[in-house]
């Protein structure tokens, strides 16, 4: 479904991304994992068009992701931002009806938004309040909400996890595998929770030194070198490997 060949970006002297090949296949639930300042947010802004390659191809449906298909890419996207990234004017409804209401009534859009709120476990009483007035957990459920408004067919995550407590971190994970896996949706998760990893992710890459280091499924990424070495941990043992 989204297919990165060849992708290189620049800042200055400081070649961030150097030749990263990415594919993600359509239903897929991919995590990009990488050290701070790998460029993993830089890999996120090339897709979304925030940023420009000078090199490489972002291909979307077998079709190079120029201003119209991008325009179309985006219609049937949804983003959950680090920090939830709520508008801190719009009440919690206001925020997850926010592309809604741009196309259909108040009444219909706050609909939609308490139906989506409940999926997150967010019950009507929060819909009208304002962002200041949640917690980091509830934030991050009503940026969920927000991202899944649409029914988006791709969704992704960026950093979901940061800033929870491990309790709080594995619900959010939770939540958005049973999204994914409920709507089929394709989902790309930019994480350095190893644990959301486990829980969210078909499979991992990991980016290093401006390309894609490692890339396989997450079942059995315990037995990967390269996920190791990023780890500072040896190898877990394939299985049948029998120690001396
Ligand atoms: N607009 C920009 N101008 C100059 N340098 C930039 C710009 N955006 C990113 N960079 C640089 O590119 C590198 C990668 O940044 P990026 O934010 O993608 O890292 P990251 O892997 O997402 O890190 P983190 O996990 O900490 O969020 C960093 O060295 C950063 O300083």
């Amino acid at each position: 479904m989204i297919e990165i060949r060849g992708l290189q970006k620049s800042f200055g002297a400081a070649r961030v991304l150097d030749g990263v090949d990415l594919t993600l296949g359509q239903g897929e639930s991919l995590c990009v994992i990488g050290q701070s300042g790998t460029g993993k947010s830089v890999l996120l802004k090339c897709i979304l068009g925030l940023e420009a390659p000078e090199a490489g191809r972002i291909l979307w449906q077998g079709q190079p992701l120029d201003r119209a298909a991008r325009a179309r890419f985006l219609a049937g996207f949804g983003m959950l931002f680090q920090g939830a990234a709520l508008f801190d004017s719009l009440s919690v409804w206001q925020n997850v009806a926010f592309r809604l209401r741009q196309r259909m009534s108040d009444d219909r859009a706050r609909g939609i938004a308490l139906d989506k709120l409940a999926r997150v476990g967010l019950g009507p009483e929060t819909a009208d309040l304002m962002p200041a007035e949640l917690s980091g957990g509830m934030a991050k459920r009503a940026g969920l909400a927000r991202a899944i408004a649409d029914d988006p067919k791709v969704i992704f995550f960026d950093e979901p996890t940061t800033g929870l407590d491990p309790i709080r971190a594995r619900a959010i994970d939770a939540l958005i595998r049973g999204i994914v896996t409920e709507t089929g949706a394709t989902a790309l998760t930019i994480t350095h929770d190893m644990a959301s990893v486990g829980l969210i992710g078909d499979r991992v890459a990991l980016l290093q030194g401006g390309r894609i280091a490692h890339d396989g499924p997450v079942a059995g990424m315990d037995a990967a070198p390269a996920l190791a070495a990023f780890l500072g941990r040896s190898p877990a043992p394939r299985a049948g490997f029998a120690a001396p």
